[in-house]
């Protein structure tokens, strides 16, 4: 059925290119991709959705200025841009601000002092609990990021549960200036570009938006040093699941009903290959940075008031790490970085301090829900370039980084954004696949029923007086929706019909094979009686 759909320059062929080797990775291609995330999408669902651990998410959402010049003016009016705030009574009390205010003005060295002389920082609460508090001050000149302190009295609590990333509205001019901004990172200062490489980036219009410019970028990407390629797909990889969840979850506002919407998800990411391509390198650089917790979980704190979730969550990560490592390094950050130490250090601390601009610029985001799902995605891409460039690696004998890498610090909102934004990309990778089960159903013929119920429909609406049509409209949907649920009911009939008569259609075949056929191990057995009751004698 899906060949018979697939032309030479069908945008959809990628779905059936398995073997495609997504640039920039080591050997990724669209398959091996696919099928890690078969296996890690259900445990990735579980995680988020199932565990406290991941669903709530301290930030400072709403009492953050913007440290940047923003021409337009912010425009998200609909209610979709808003987000629910978490009771903190809802939270478990550990992560509350009781609890966390208990340690305002402590130090990583004091705070390490107190868990390891037993002392209690709350009462009824398990030792175990008491390092989740710790705020460790102590990694700022390796951040990727700007992380929300925990501490600060203007965070609140979310849960993601509550607040899904869909589409809300927001968009150009103040939504496609932040992207333009965010982009305009990716300019090198000390990265030696051997030619006028930024042009395209200063003349304001970053991003390409035409197939030329694609095709310009391109171009000028092989010229680029393998870090800023990477600095740019993971941006424009985090772009694509973006665009790719707010067409998935689309707000139809005629008939003010949630679900896909193929055409945006044509316009904003089918139509540009590449934006695909980057959406699976970002998938690789998480998982490789997934797989790099191995060796050092146990360095990490799952908090929870009751002993028994901080296991559950510890087994569950366990597990998805685990099952990260059955696979190929689809990412290798050794390559990067790998220059004269001098030169490389000082192109470190650029990536760094310009994926920090980016996690900055998230305060600029004029809608509510797209800034909290923007601060968490850039905090888990940061989490991720930690883990990649400044961990040890505790699994390979030569550490490109060991000289300059340290044992693993994670803040608890470090790890819900990791786990939270791979858990984003995966779904993306599912959604993408939906959208292409949609667009085969769309190219399928039309039934006859359907053709006749629509021939139908276009008449009615003929002649019925406009004021109808609202009512007609409600009652074609409850008719389509009987439609579907009485066609599907028929097919779980029609299937049981077709085994039972199936069945008998093999009776003439069984009966030939137990009573007749050579092989019959019916008949075999009766011979071989009698042949045993036969005295040897006789048949010698
Ligand atoms: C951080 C952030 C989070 C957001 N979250 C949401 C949300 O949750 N829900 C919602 O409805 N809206 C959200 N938005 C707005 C949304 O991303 C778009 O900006 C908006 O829908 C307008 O889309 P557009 O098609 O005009 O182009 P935009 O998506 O605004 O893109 C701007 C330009 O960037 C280029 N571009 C687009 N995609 C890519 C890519 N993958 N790689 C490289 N270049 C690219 C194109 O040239 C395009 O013209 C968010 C915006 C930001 C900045």
């Amino acid at each position: 059925k899906k060949q018979s759909i697939m032309e030479a320059n069908d945008p959809w062929k990628f779905e059936e290119d398995t073997k495609h080797v997504i640039p920039d990775t080591s050997g990724a291609t669209f398959g091996s991709i696919k099928d890690v995330n078969e296996l890690l999408s259900p445990l990735l669902k579980d995680l988020t959705e199932k565990s406290d651990y991941m669903r709530f998410y301290r930030l400072n959402l709403f009492n953050k200025e913007c440290k940047y010049k923003m021409d337009d003016n912010v425009f998200c009016g609909s209610n979709a841009c808003n987000v629910l705030v978490t009771d903190e009574n809802n939270v478990p009390e550990i992560w509350s601000s009781k609890a966390l205010g208990k340690l305002e003005g402590f130090m990583p060295e004091l705070s390490r002092q107190i868990v390891e002389s037993d002392q209690s920082v709350m009462e009824n609460v398990e030792k175990i609990s008491q390092s989740c508090l710790l705020e460790r001050l102590d990694d700022q000149d390796r951040q990727y990021c700007y992380v929300d302190n925990e501490l600060d009295s203007g965070c609140v609590y979310v849960s993601l549960l509550d607040n899904p990333e869909r589409f809300t509205g927001y968009g150009a001019p103040h939504a496609t200036r932040i992207w333009e901004m965010i982009y305009n990172e990716c300019l090198p200062d000390t990265f030696e570009p051997t030619v006028d490489f930024p042009t395209l980036f200063t003349q304001g219009s970053l991003a390409p938006s035409s197939i030329s410019q694609e095709q310009v970028l391109k171009e000028r990407m092989e010229l680029w040093t393998h870090e800023q390629r990477v600095f740019y797909r993971v941006l424009s990889g985090m772009h694509t699941s973006i665009s790719t969840h707010l067409c998935y979850n689309y707000l139809n506002q005629s008939t003010g009903v949630w679900g896909p919407n193929i055409n945006c998800f044509k316009e904003k990411v089918l139509s540009h290959p590449e934006r695909i391509e980057n959406l699976y390198f970002a998938y690789s650089l998480l998982l490789r940075a997934m797989d790099k917790l191995n060796g050092h979980l146990d360095a990490l704190t799952f908090c929870h008031d009751s002993a028994l979730q901080d296991t559950e969550v510890r087994h569950k990560v366990r597990d998805l790490v685990d099952t990260v490592n059955q696979y190929p390094r689809y990412f290798d950050e050794s390559v990067l970085f790998s220059g004269e130490p001098e030169l490389s250090s000082a192109m470190k601390k650029e990536f760094r301090e310009h994926f920090r601009t980016v996690s900055a610029l998230m305060d600029c985001v004029g809608c509510e829900r797209c800034r909290l799902w923007g601060k968490i995605q850039t905090n888990g891409f940061g989490t991720a370039l930690k883990i990649l460039f400044e961990v040890s690696d505790v699994e390979n004998e030569i550490d490109q980084f060991e000289s300059t890498s340290f044992p693993l610090q994670l803040r608890r909102s470090e790890i819900v954004a990791l786990v939270n934004t791979f858990d984003r990309l995966s779904r993306s990778i599912d959604y993408i696949q939906k959208f292409h089960e949609l667009h085969i159903e769309q190219h399928q013929p039309e039934p006859l029923f359907r053709k006749f119920l629509n021939n139908m429909k276009r008449f009615v609406y003929q002649y019925v007086p406009e004021v109808f049509h609202p009512f007609l409209k409600k009652t074609y949907n409850v008719a389509r929706i009987v439609y579907h649920d009485v066609w599907m009911e028929l097919e779980v009939v029609l299937e049981g019909f077709r085994y039972v008569l199936s069945s008998y259609l093999q009776m003439p075949k069984m009966i030939n094979f137990y009573f007749f056929s050579s092989q019959s191990p019916l008949l075999n057995y009766i011979s071989e009686s009698i042949r045993q009751r036969i005295p040897s004698g006789w048949l010698s």
